[in-house]
């Protein structure tokens, strides 16, 4: 039955041709993540006991979506929350203190009526003005009644200055700056509080680690001109931070990587003393002299990221944390789970508004899961990747195809070029010798389309019933479709890079699959790029007799590749002086005087892994006894020093490498056979121990008649 999975009668536990004839996928969040039970659970009573929990995974496992699918829940069950407001207050005594203030419950501005004495207000001119003619006339009647000329002259110098004074406080006032600008001016209205953030149900509030001013909040500066306008009072100008707007729910912080050290600071002081004062965050700002009272932010704190991000958390902060989950990036292979992965599909098709699937398409869909997961026996759980080629494939049943938006660009090129046409031409007469050449082609190129799509043209669209056409017209996303996402590679830059890496230097590789028996030639097989595709590679070893004796690598420039070939050609020689293999060899060989040279023919990026120990063994055994190694197959496998053949990655790749070469057989190590998902078109010999595969891959005359 498992072996069957992918020919289809045993897929699904449904029967069906195309996703609409199935039952629409439940509307809720939490009841749409599939694979991943045990962490939504863990989630689940994280924030029901109000603990802080962290969720590590690959990208794309599900982890915003179930931190979103637990804010849908809470808001639900927010009947015990009381909902409250946060004020802003100016602070009479020391303006750059405003008051930040919580007030439970429903808030209702009240109109205040603010007395002038409460506000100190600086000299009007007309006060100036009046001071200045009070001290003049005091001035000249204190004149006229002193005779002393002494006296006289220092009651003119102090007139002078207190004339001088008047003069600079007019100017200043009248072309330096307004009134409102200066210092201690306060306007009733700068006096009424503002109201920050009001919550009335339980919160759930998204902030990047990277975004300081969303996450912690700000004080915004006092420019010239722009806004907030000059003189704006220091209570106008808070913003608000994330960390505040979840009090009493949750704060989600994503992106971990990107946390600087001193907002991890910041938290762990929120998550000690579950209130944080703010303050302007650029120092350079007028925003940075000001600093609130601490704001209440009592709330239970989710962060995510991928397991390496989790080397950039401070350890106290991490301490902190009650729940570190890990997401699973795979699940088993088992029809439940394929119905899981077919209610995705529905799920994304529903979501996105795309046309329905057939059941081929869906099945396609299962076994990309499989490749994804490298694995016959895994599924994928990297679903927004699945999701974007579901997408992707949609796109291409509309008929988007990258050929159709290359004639769509160079149409409207053609028209735009025929606006700049030379002025002796009539361009109204070819505008409309175009408009009806243009009409010709349309309605032909409407009918090829709808033909192509619907099986009916669209001038026989007349003759049939609206239903039937509605029937007949009905998009559905095919295996095609969803095969020429996946061979594009248009999902994957890494994917993409290989296709192209390979479609330039394939003509000029010198492999010659199934060509005559070749001492020391042998293919091994390896994987381009992270998301990459297989590719096959050329060894050759050749043996010179030296008086310095060793192994030199070409093309070599990882250490894991190094150190395997160096267990190869120690493998390889014990075999050889023990004489145990089940070769004729022609002469005595003394392997003290052997010179060793492999060479990874034509590879030019960097080569690392073990996968092709195996290989490389061979080729120096077949060097050594210059017996001649058949050139039908292709191998992969790492090796251990007793000579068992050990498992490898991207099995699955390397097979189709292999096949697309032309190979008619392919070696794997026996423990890998569990993971191949496509084994048509191509022998695949699973091999546990290189004694084994002698046999198989060196000429029969060379082999030993026991
Ligand atoms: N477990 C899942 N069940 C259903 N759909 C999923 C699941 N995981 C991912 N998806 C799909 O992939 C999309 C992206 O998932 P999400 O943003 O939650 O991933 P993530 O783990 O937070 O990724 P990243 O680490 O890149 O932020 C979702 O909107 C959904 O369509």
């Amino acid at each position: 039955m498992k072996n069957n999975i992918l020919k289809g009668e045993y897929m699904f536990s449904i029967k069906f041709k195309t996703t609409d004839e199935l039952p629409e996928p439940s509307p809720r969040l939490i009841d749409q993540i599939i694979g991943q039970d045990e962490a939504l659970n863990i989630v689940l009573s994280a924030v029901k006991n109000k603990r802080h929990a962290l969720l590590l995974g690959d990208p794309g496992v599900g982890k915003s979506m179930m931190v979103k699918a637990v804010g849908e829940l809470i808001e639900k069950s927010s009947t015990d929350f009381k909902p409250y407001t946060i004020l802003a207050k100016p602070n009479l005594k020391n303006p750059e203190k405003p008051i930040v203030e919580l007030v439970e419950g429903h808030y209702e501005e009240k109109v205040e009526i603010i007395k002038p004495s409460m506000v100190r207000q600086p000299p009007s001119i007309l006060t100036i003005l009046i001071f200045m003619i009070a001290f003049t006339a005091i001035t000249s009647y204190l004149m006229k009644g002193l005779p002393d000329s002494k006296v006289l002259g220092i009651i003119a110098t102090v007139s002078i200055v207190a004339f001088a004074l008047a003069f600079v406080i007019i100017f200043l006032t009248v072309f330096g700056a307004t009134k409102g600008s200066m210092s201690n001016a306060v306007s009733p209205m700068d006096l009424k509080p503002v109201v920050l953030y009001e919550c009335k149900k339980r919160p759930l509030v998204r902030a990047s680690a990277y975004n300081v001013t969303k996450l912690l909040g700000d004080v915004k500066h006092c420019p010239l001109g722009g806004k907030p306008p000059l003189g704006t009072p220091p209570h106008k100008r808070i913003i608000l931070g994330a960390i505040h707007e979840a009090h009493k729910g949750i704060l989600y912080v994503d992106e971990i990587k990107t946390m600087p050290p001193e907002v991890q600071d910041y938290i762990l002081t929120a998550l000690q003393d579950k209130c944080l004062a703010i303050s302007g965050r650029n120092p350079n700002s007028s925003g940075a002299t000001v600093e609130t009272n601490p704001i209440p932010c009592d709330f239970t704190l989710i962060m995510s990221g991928n397991m390496d991000d989790v080397n950039n958390l401070r350890a106290p902060l991490l301490d902190r944390i009650d729940y570190k989950i890990v997401l699973k990036n795979k699940m088993e292979n088992t029809q439940e789970n394929r119905d899981k992965l077919l209610q995705f599909i529905i799920q994304e098709i529903r979501n996105n508004n795309l046309h329905p699937m057939t059941y081929e398409a869906c099945c396609e869909i299962v076994k990309i899961a499989q490749l994804l997961a490298g694995s016959k026996d895994r599924l994928t759980l990297r679903l927004r990747r699945l999701s974007n080629i579901i997408k992707m494939a949609n796109d291409i049943a509309m008929g988007k195809n990258i050929k159709d938006i290359i004639n769509e660009m160079s149409e409207e090129e053609n028209i735009k070029k025929s606006e700049t046409l030379p002025v002796n031409v009539d361009k109204d007469k070819l505008k409309s010798i175009m408009g009806v050449l243009n009409k010709i082609t349309e309605k032909d190129k409407e009918n090829k389309e709808e033909k192509e799509k619907t099986g009916i043209t669209a001038t026989d669209k007349t003759k049939y019933s609206k239903k039937e056409i509605k029937e007949k017209e009905k998009i559905y996303i095919d295996r095609e479709h969803v095969l020429s996402v996946v061979n594009t590679g248009i999902y994957s830059m890494t994917k993409q890079v290989a296709i192209d890496y390979l479609r330039n230097f394939k003509r000029y590789k010198n492999i010659v699959p199934n060509d005559s028996p070749k001492v020391g030639v042998i293919y091994g097989l390896a994987v381009l790029g992270s998301d990459g595709i297989g590719d096959v590679t050329k060894i050759i070893t050749q043996i010179v007799d030296s008086k310095n004796p060793g192994t030199h690598l070409l093309n070599i420039t990882g250490d894991l590749a190094k150190h395997s070939i160096t267990l190869a050609s120690a493998l390889s020689k014990k075999y050889v002086s023990e004489g145990k293999l089940p070769l004729k060899s022609e002469e005595e060989i003394d392997l003290n005087s052997k010179e060793i040279y492999i060479q990874f023919s034509q590879s030019y990026s960097k080569i690392d892994g073990d996968s092709a120990t195996a290989a490389v063994c061979l080729s120096i055994i077949s060097s050594l006894l210059k017996i001649p190694l058949k050139q039908d197959f292709a191998i992969t496998g790492s090796l251990d020093l007793n000579g068992n053949i050990l498992a490898i990655g991207g099995v699955n790749e390397k097979i189709n490498a292999a096949k697309e070469y032309g190979f008619k057989r392919v070696i794997i190590p026996e423990s890998n056979m569990i993971d191949v998902i496509d084994s048509e078109g191509i022998t695949i010999i699973p091999a546990k121990t290189l004694e084994e595969i002698i046999p198989l891959v060196f000429e029969n005359t060379s082999l030993k008649s026991n």
